[in-house]
């Protein structure tokens, strides 16, 4: 579910403002090297659940315990899945209930995109809830069977709230890339955040993942 420009230029100015202290070390905004070698173009950082290539933890990439999720995130992803679904929100696994405990930031400077990918590190199938602020992007929502075609590619813009929840949950997605210079200057941001909001489906402390 798409809901174009959801965030008034009020509530993404917040968000920004929440994104520059959670970027700040200990578990800050870090790189991310894949199994395969190579580094994700983005920078991140977690809260709630520190996300690794491929699992969640309690520890950030620096060793340090993750941020905590913040009480007033959680409520504004529950709003936004209210919102999105309506009155089918019973429909949809997860929504009525949401319980989200992990946010994940990503920062695209100028030139960073992410590949095709679907979301599968949560042991849940409620609903992922991303909120777009900063540059616009071209965003390629694909299918749940495979990497290729058929893909739609569409913009998302700063305030954006997009939601994978039910027949969307795990459908492939990324960005292609950003546009520089798009952000209303008002933000003060360089480059895109998107933040996605997670239920984790994680014990209090377990852990999941290749890693443990
Ligand atoms: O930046 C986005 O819009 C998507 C981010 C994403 O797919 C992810 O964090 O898993
Ligand atoms: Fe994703």
């Amino acid at each position: 579910m798409l809901l174009p420009g959801w965030l008034d230029v009020d509530a993404q100015l917040s968000l920004v403002a929440a994104c520059r202290q959670w970027a700040r070390p200990p578990a800050g905004m870090h790189t991310v090297r894949m199994p395969t070698g190579g580094m994700m173009s983005v920078q991140m950082v977690s809260l709630g659940w520190h996300w690794y290539p491929y699992g969640y933890r309690r520890t950030a990439a620096d060793g340090t315990p993750v941020k905590a999720f913040p009480p007033e995130l959680g409520e504004l992803a529950r709003r936004a899945v209210a919102e999105a679904y309506g009155e089918a929100v019973g429909t949809i696994a997860g929504a009525a209930g949401y319980e989200p405990d992990i946010a994940i930031v990503n920062h695209y400077p100028h030139g960073a995109k992410m590949g095709l990918h679907q979301d599968r590190d949560e042991r849940t199938d409620a609903p992922v809830v991303s909120f777009s602020l900063g540059d616009t992007c071209v965003f390629r929502l694909g299918n749940t069977e495979t990497r290729t075609r058929p893909w739609t590619d569409l913009e998302l813009h700063s305030g954006d709230l997009l939601v994978f929840g039910g027949p969307s949950r795990l459908a492939y997605h990324g960005v292609v890339r950003t546009l520089p210079g798009t952000a209303d200057p008002a933000l003060g941001l360089t480059g895109r955040l998107n933040i996605t909001v997670r239920q984790s489906g994680l014990g209090p402390r377990a852990g999941v993942g290749a890693k443990g």
